[in-house]
Formats: structure tokens, sequence, C-alpha cells
């Protein structure tokens, strides 16, 4: 079959392994990684990723080479845990946080996440689209081309519908695409008063219901925290998701381990985000269950932690890890996936193979696009990250610098050296 396109002298090409679904454990060391290799492009498809030249039988008259020597070609980067759309920012938390107080004490006093919310309350569709279209330029110039998107910081419906309206326009109208999940389950708004069993089942009452009839979201999550929502809540609510057919996902032991890894276990959540603070047993449980540990690195180092999520150890008890940036306003404002890929090597110790397969094929099943993205596999969208780089390697060790040259997605060139096109 004759190429659209053909990317070609690759000094790598990292080709995750894909048997249908995540890797886990051991499976997450291997890859093929591909020498001097092309990829070959077909109606926005992978048609063919090979080493050495192309052969004739791809080459017509209006197939377009492009020429990448030196260069390290991934399958684009997918980011499956981002808070995209949000009012404001809270850099005026900045001076608090660097002079000790913690995340869990400024949510108490009405800051962190319910300052986003008032900001989020009163900013216009427009505002949000435009603040989170500019995240999303930033995060593709970086290789991302897939990103899981949340709600939460409405917590009322008039403005979570807005939040997952604006994911949706997005979705249209960027060249990334979006998973959007619900997550009204953020914070516990002032009008409840503290009362979240009554929060809870007003979102199971009157929200979740009108996300699924207007098709919103794909999935549900909740903030499993001390001090914001309980294990019990937690199961509630995800249970009401479920029985609506939504897929699950949930914020566990990011600070505290409270039972949340046990309502993901309990429940077969896709994923249990954060996982700073999980403990053995709960990754025993959640090895058992099939529960992917999606680790967010950028905000254990933003909320200057000293204990990151236990990788190695999840990896030892054969679960399938993830990583991604968390981008919220609060505790952790980034757009940057390479850098948390790195924070993946530098205080995880994860090797660049492994960080690779958490970012691209892992992150690709737990949005539930595995069977269209994440790996260079014939027939899935050619969504491609190319890096200034010459091998797996020198992304993870050369730091804190965009080394994503272009970026292609459904074949199309849509960043070149850092511009958008
Ligand atoms: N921890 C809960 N939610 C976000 C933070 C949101 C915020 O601080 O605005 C998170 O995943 O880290
Ligand atoms: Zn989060």
């Amino acid at each position: 079959m004759i190429a659209d396109k053909i990317l070609t002298n690759f000094s790598q090409i990292f080709c995750p392994i894909d048997n249908g679904q995540p890797l886990k454990g051991a499976e997450m060391d291997q890859a093929n990684v591909i020498e001097n290799g092309f990829i070959a492009i077909k109606d926005g498809k992978i048609l063919k990723v090979a080493a050495g030249e192309p052969e004739a039988s791809l080459i017509g008259s209006h197939t377009k080479i492009v020429d990448y020597s030196g260069k390290l070609a991934s399958p684009g980067l997918i980011d499956c845990h981002t808070h995209l759309v949000y009012g404001g920012s809270r850099e005026n938390e900045f001076a608090k946080k660097l002079n000790g107080v913690s995340y869990l004490d400024i949510l108490k006093e009405g800051g962190g996440i319910l300052s986003t919310v008032r900001s989020t309350r009163s900013a216009s569709f427009e505002n949000l689209y435009d603040k989170s279209k500019r995240l999303l330029d930033q995060m593709i110039i970086h290789g991302v081309t897939t990103v899981e998107a949340k709600s939460g910081y409405g917590l009322n419906w008039e403005t979570e519908k807005r939040q997952l309206e604006v994911v949706k326009e997005l979705n249209h109208n960027h060249p990334i695409d979006l998973v959007s999940t619900f997550m009204a389950a953020h914070a516990v708004p002032p009008e409840f008063d503290g009362d979240g069993d009554a929060f809870i089942e007003m979102i199971i009452a009157e929200m979740l219901p009108q996300v699924k009839e207007e098709n919103l979201a794909e999935f549900c999550d909740i903030f499993c925290e001390t001090g914001v929502f309980t294990a019990k809540q937690s199961l509630r609510l995800l249970e009401a998701a479920k029985e609506l057919g939504f897929k699950l996902r949930i914020h566990a032991d990011e600070i505290d381990s409270i039972g949340g890894v046990d309502v993901a276990a309990e429940l077969n959540t896709v994923s249990a985000e954060h996982l700073m603070a999980a403990t053995d047993e709960g990754i025993k449980k959640m090895s058992e269950s099939g529960v992917i540990g999606n680790l967010l690195p950028g905000t254990t180092f933003s909320l200057m932690k000293d204990t990151y999520a236990p990788a190695k150890k999840m990896l030892d008890a054969g679960m399938a890890i993830t990583l991604s940036t968390d981008s919220n306003p609060g505790s952790c404002p980034t757009s940057n996936i390479q850098f948390i890929m790195q924070l993946g090597c530098f205080k995880m110790y994860l090797t660049p193979v492994q960080v690779f397969n958490a970012v691209t094929i892992n992150a690709a099943y737990s949005v539930g696009l595995g069977d269209q993205i994440g790996s260079f596999k014939e027939g899935k969208l050619a969504d491609i990250a190319i890096w200034d780089a010459p091998n797996v390697d020198y992304p993870l060790y050369f730091f804190a610098t965009n080394l994503v040259q272009d970026v292609y997605k459904h074949g199309e060139l849509v960043s070149k050296n850092h511009q958008i096109l």
C-alpha cells in the first residue's frame, strides 16, 4: 500500500509492546526500540513502522518524505490526569506554602480548591475556554496528543456543566483529543456547610443523571482525603456512577491513607490517582484487582513533600502504572509532562523505558483509548512526538528543557519547533 507520508531516518523509534492491555510489573521494562527506522502513515493512521529504508512499494508520486535524521520518535504522549478548566490562579497562596502552611490547612481556611471554585463560578464560558486552550497549546508543544480533563471547580450544576462543555468544545476545535471526567466531588461547597453526605446525595440525584443524559463525561472521579470525602462517601458516589455506566477513577492516598484504595479495589476502578501514601496492603489489593496506579510526582514536588509514590513497589507487586501532570492551579501548576517524566526517573527511580510506557501505552488504556492510541501498531492513529534527542534515555537525562521538536496528530504536523501550526 502507498503511504501518504513517510517520516524517516530516525535514530530510534520507541515502540511500546501492545498486547491489548496495560503493561504490568516487569512487562513495563520491555519495549521494541527500533534503530534507524521509519514511520509510514496512511489516512492519518500508522501504516508501517520498521528499521531501515522504506521499501519502494510504500512510495508513490504523492508520498511526502520527511527526514528526521538523528531524532527519536515516540507515540504522542497521553496526559491522563488534568484539572484543565478553571478560573483564576493561586500564586497568592505560594508564600503561605513556603512558610509551611499545609495544602489541607489552606483548603480548611476556604482557600485552595475553594478559591478556584469562586474564580471558576464567576468566569464566562469564553474565559474558561481561552485559558484552557492556552494550556492545551503548551501541552501539545511538549508532545502531548491526548488529555484527560476533569471538572470539579464548579461544585454546582451550572458551573460543572460549563466546565464539561468547555472540554467538549475544545475536543472539537483543538488538535489534542480530550477525554472528559466528571468530578463535582472535589470539595464540599460552602453552601453545604460541611455536610459531605448531603452534597454526595445531591450529586447522585441531580448531577450524575444529567451528565449522562447530555453525554458530557465518560469517567466519574472523587477526592477521597482527610477533610474532603470519606471512603464511605466515595463508595456511595462511585457505585451510583457505575450503575449509570460511568467508568471510574479515584483520588486516593494523596496525603493520608483513609481507604480510597479499598474503594478502588472493591469497585475495580480503572485507576487510583496519586498514591503517595499507599501502603503495602493497598498495593497488594490494587494489584489483585487490576487497578492502574496513576502517579503524579509533580504534585509531590509542588507540595514540597519528600515521599514520592512507591512506584517500584507497585511494579514489584505486578501493577500497571501511568504518570501524568495533574495540571491544576494549586497542587501542580504545570503543563510540562516531560518534567513529570523526569521526576519519574529522578524521584521514583523508574527507567526511561518504564516512563515512556507509562505515558504512552498504559496511559492510552487508562483513558479507555487503548485500541486507538499509545503505540505504533498498524491501524492506530498516527499521533507522534518527535524528539530532538538521539535515543530514549536522553529526554529523561537532559531535564527541564522542552526536547519535543515536532508533533503529528492523526498524521498531520500540528506543532513544529515548539510552534503550533
Ligand atoms: N487533590 C485534589 N485535586 C487536585 C488539586 C486541585 C487543586 O488544588 O486545585 C489534585 O489532584 O492534586
Ligand atoms: Zn487531581
